[in-house]
Parts: structure tokens; C-alpha cells; sequence
């Protein structure tokens, strides 16, 4: 398929100009004022609009068996909402249990994604340490396009990595040219303050932030920037939802070392007091971690947005219907930490960020797409509109406005934490591997078109 694009501005994470794109099969082969395209191409007019990098969403998780239950949307249907919303890959993870083989829950993953209509790339969760553990590490990174692991640092009793594996695990990565990536907890103290909670007969929603405060988060944080300063490894902090954890991360960088913070859509623009609702579906619906936190921590997340110490967005997207978040209705702790986003984040962001002079839309481009692709050696295939690159493109509309709801979103789960906000910015177009496969609303996703993204190690000089 060949389509030109015309008319419109392109924006990457360096510069904006006026020029037309063109691109032939899943590559874009022009950029330039005034192209010629080929008599049979698509046109797309773009006056008046922005063509930017599709979205990469660094933090999903379609199809995740979680706490008892799996989340709503799967790989289809998660990557075709992320395609309605302009992003066109997603980083999910593989989330072994502890005792599993790293290869096996891989392969398991692998098979489902197959069904993605987006291109996807995956984090692999270092869940246990074992001599096996080290070398399917390994066998990742070399034969599998790994090149990023993730380390829960909460979720005691399940998935939580102790400090031995976290040594271990960055050590390992260190080796291999690969990046740790921390969800940052005191997975202890969220257990400990959990239990007391319930003690004192305190069992609702309203619980789940007491039960995880940001001194939670940010002990975690440190402690994971300490261990990569000790043994050189470079650490990218996931869901970094609070001013304490930001600190930790701008300390860290102002002494030189290599520290990354991704920021979530939702805790930029969502604050606490959503669990303090009288409706308690609504209040589980927002049950996620780290939770949402109160405004001041929102203003410190877009200043470090801005000011380059938080570099990527995304969502976490992991979203539970109703039914699966009346699992904890006696119980907080029981109910499924997760929450949607991956069809909103780009217009969320951009409606915060870009609309309110917060970010310019070269910096909307640097945390939506350009800093994950470079974070995560997906550049320049990802994250830049240049000759030779994925022919993944956003069109983005600055004057559309659409009213997010969870009754006409593509998403599934039946509930949107944005519900109700008006954004100014949306997408007109978004193109997957030169396919136009969202348009003016109407999505054309296909089972099975999106590809799996290889990510090569790094080269030594990285660490
Ligand atoms: N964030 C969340 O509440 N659920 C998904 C798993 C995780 O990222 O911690
Ligand atoms: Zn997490
Ligand atoms: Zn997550």
C-alpha cells in the first residue's frame, strides 16, 4: 500500500516542519514539500494538522492473569483500542510465576500476542533467582529480542523480587547490555500497613492508598537507584506516581547517573480523591499501583515531564470489568490492581500537556514515542518520521475534541478512569506499517497484522 500524506506539519522530538510524507509498504520512503506519489496512492490531506511518530505506550498489560482473574482487554482488542488512540506499539510484559521458566512464560506470551493488531515488544519480569534464571536471561537478550527486565518490587506473597534477585538480576542485565526496569514499592510495607488496615475493620477502597503512601514508593525507588549506582547499571523506574520518587530520580541524575522515569496519563491527571466516593464500583474501578495521589504530586510529575526527568508515558493498561473488582467488596486488598488507558493517553497527554503550554508538541513527541524508542534501542525504526523508518504514523488533529466514555471507547472492561473529560487533540488518522488503520473515527484493525518488535542489546558503552 503507498499513501502520501499532505499538507501537513511533521513534528519529531527535534524539530517541526512543513512536508508531506509518503510512504510505500510498511516503511516511510519520502518526506519532502511538494512530493510526487504514485497515480494509485491513498491520500490523506493533513492541512491544518500535525503528523507525528505513532505512540509507544512502554507499560501494558493485555491478557494478564493477575490476582486471581485476567484482565479484559486481550491482545487484539488491547492493541486496537491503542491504535484508535494513535499509539502503535505497545511494550507489555512477561510476568513469570516464581519457580517458571523465563523461556516458557516467554513462548506462552508470544502465543498470545500473535493476535495483536499493533506491533508489540516485551519486558520480561524477573520474578525468582536461580543458575537457570541467569542463563535464559541470556538466551533472551541474544536469540529473543529482549533487551529490558522488569523487577516487582511489591506484590509480596506473588511476584516480588527480594534484594537478592534484584543484585542478581541488574548484575546479569549489566552483562548482557540489557536495562532493569523497577516497579517501585516496599512491597514489605505495603503488606504490613495492608494487614493493620484490615485489623482495624478499615476493608473499602478508600484503604488502598493508605495502604501504599508515596514514602512506600519512594524508599523503593532509592533503594533501586542505590543498587544500580553501586554495581553501574542504568534503571528505569516504572509508574513513577509521586514528588518523593521523582526527587529520588532527579538527585540520581544530577550526580550523573543513568536513571529513567516513565509517568503514567492517569496519574498526571487523576488525583486521590476518587477514592474517597460514596460508589464504591467507582472507587474499586480506580484501585491500581502505585495509587492515585493528591494534586501536588500531579504538578510535580508534569514539571518532571518537562524539565527531562521523566522521559516516557504510558499507561498501564490492565483493565478489570466490574465483576472482577467485586472480588475485593470485603476486602481491598483482594481487588485487582488495574486500571485502562491505552486509547486516551495521547490525547490525555496532549490536552494536559500541549494545550495548557505545559509541553511543546516536539516534547509531546519525546515522552509519547521518541524517548521510549531510544530507551528501549527501538530508534529510528520507532519513535521519528524519517525516511526508512516503521511507516507507523499518527495525524493528529489539534481542534477534534471527543468526549472519552467507557460506552463509546473500543477498549474493553466496561470502565474508563477518564470518563467524562473532554479532549482537545485527537487523532484523524493513525497509520500501522504504512496501513491506514484508524480514520475519522472508524477503526480498520486487523487480527494478527501487528509484528513483534526485536529490541538488540546494548553495547557496552550504554552501562
Ligand atoms: N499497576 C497495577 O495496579 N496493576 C498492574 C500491575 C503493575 O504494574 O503493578
Ligand atoms: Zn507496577
Ligand atoms: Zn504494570
Amino acid at each position: 500500500m503507498t499513501t502520501i500524506i499532505r499538507g501537513g506539519t511533521v513534528v519529531n522530538a527535534d524539530r517541526a516542519f512543513r512536508a508531506d510524507v509518503l510512504t510505500d509498504g510498511d516503511k516511510i520512503v519520502a518526506i519532502g514539500e511538494k512530493l510526487d506519489a504514485p497515480a494509485n496512492a491513498t491520500v490523506i490531506d493533513a492541512s491544518g494538522q500535525y503528523v507525528m511518530p505513532g505512540g509507544i505506550d512502554t507499560h501494558t498489560h493485555m491478557q494478564l492473569p493477575f490476582m486471581g482473574t485476567v484482565t479484559a482487554d486481550d491482545f487484539f482488542t488491547g492493541t486496537a483500542a491503542g491504535l484508535a488512540g494513535g499509539t502503535t506499539t505497545i511494550m507489555d510484559f512477561v510476568i513469570p510465576n516464581p519457580q517458571q521458566s523465563l523461556l516458557e512464560a516467554y513462548h506462552t506470551w508470544r502465543g498470545w500476542a500473535a493476535k495483536s493488531a499493533g506491533d508489540y515488544t516485551f519486558h520480561v519480569a524477573v520474578t525468582w533467582w536461580s543458575d537457570k534464571v541467569h542463563e535464559e536471561m541470556g538466551t533472551l537478550v541474544r536469540d529473543h529480542g529482549v533487551n529490558s527486565f522488569k523487577h516487582f518490587m511489591a506484590y509480596k506473597n506473588a511476584i516480588m523480587a527480594d534484594d537478592e534477585t534484584l543484585v542478581r538480576s541488574f548484575t546479569r542485565a549489566l552483562e548482557l547490555g540489557a536495562i532493569p526496569t523497577v516497579h517501585a514499592e516496599n512491597g514489605e510495607l505495603v503488606f504490613q500497613l495492608q494487614q493493620d488496615l484490615l485489623k482495624k475493620g478499615i476493608t473499602g477502597p478508600s484503604a488502598h492508598p493508605l495502604s501504599r503512601p508515596p514514602e512506600v514508593e519512594a524508599e523503593a525507588a532509592n533503594r533501586a537507584i542505590a543498587i544500580a549506582n553501586v554495581l553501574g547499571t542504568p534503571v528505569y523506574i516504572v509508574h513513577v506516581s509521586c514528588a518523593e520518587s521523582l526527587d529520588a530520580i532527579a538527585r540520581a541524575r544530577a550526580k550523573g547517573q543513568r536513571v529513567y522515569g516513565e509517568a503514567l496519563a492517569g496519574h498526571l491527571v487523576i488525583d486521590d480523591s476518587v477514592y474517597q466516593s460514596a460508589d464504591l464500583e467507582f472507587a474499586r474501578g480506580h484501585v491500581m499501583s502505585p495509587p492515585f495521589r493528591s494534586k501536588h504530586h500531579q504538578a510535580a510529575l508534569w514539571q518532571g515531564l518537562r524539565g527531562g526527568n521523566l522521559h516516557t508515558t504510558a499507561t498501564d493498561h490492565c483493565t478489570f470489568c466490574a465483576e472482577q473488582k467485586a472480588a475485593g467488596q470485603d476486602d481491598f486488598t483482594k481487588i485487582p490492581n488495574g486500571c485502562g488507558g491505552v486509547e486516551d493517553r495521547m490525547s490525555v497527554v496532549w490536552d494536559a500537556g500541549v494545550n495548557s503550554g505545559m509541553l511543546t508538541p516536539s516534547e509531546f513527541v519525546r515522552v509519547t514515542s521518541a524517548n521510549a524508542a531510544q530507551i528501549f534501542n527501538m530508534y529510528p525504526r520507532k519513535g521519528v518520521v524519517a525516511v526508512g523508518a516503521d511507516a507507523d504514523l499518527v495525524v493528529w488533529d489539534p481542534e477534534g475534541t471527543r468526549t472519552i466514555s467507557a460506552k463509546t471507547q473500543f477498549a474493553k472492561g466496561g470502565f474508563n478512569v477518564f470518563e467524562g473529560r473532554t479532549v482537545k487533540g485527537i487523532p484523524s488518522h493513525t497509520l500501522h506499517a504504512g496501513n491506514v488503520v484508524f480514520a475519522r473515527g472508524e477503526l480498520r484493525a486487523v487480527a494478527g497484522a501487528g509484528r513483534h518488535v526485536d529490541r538488540p542489546a546494548f553495547t557496552k558503552t550504554h552501562a
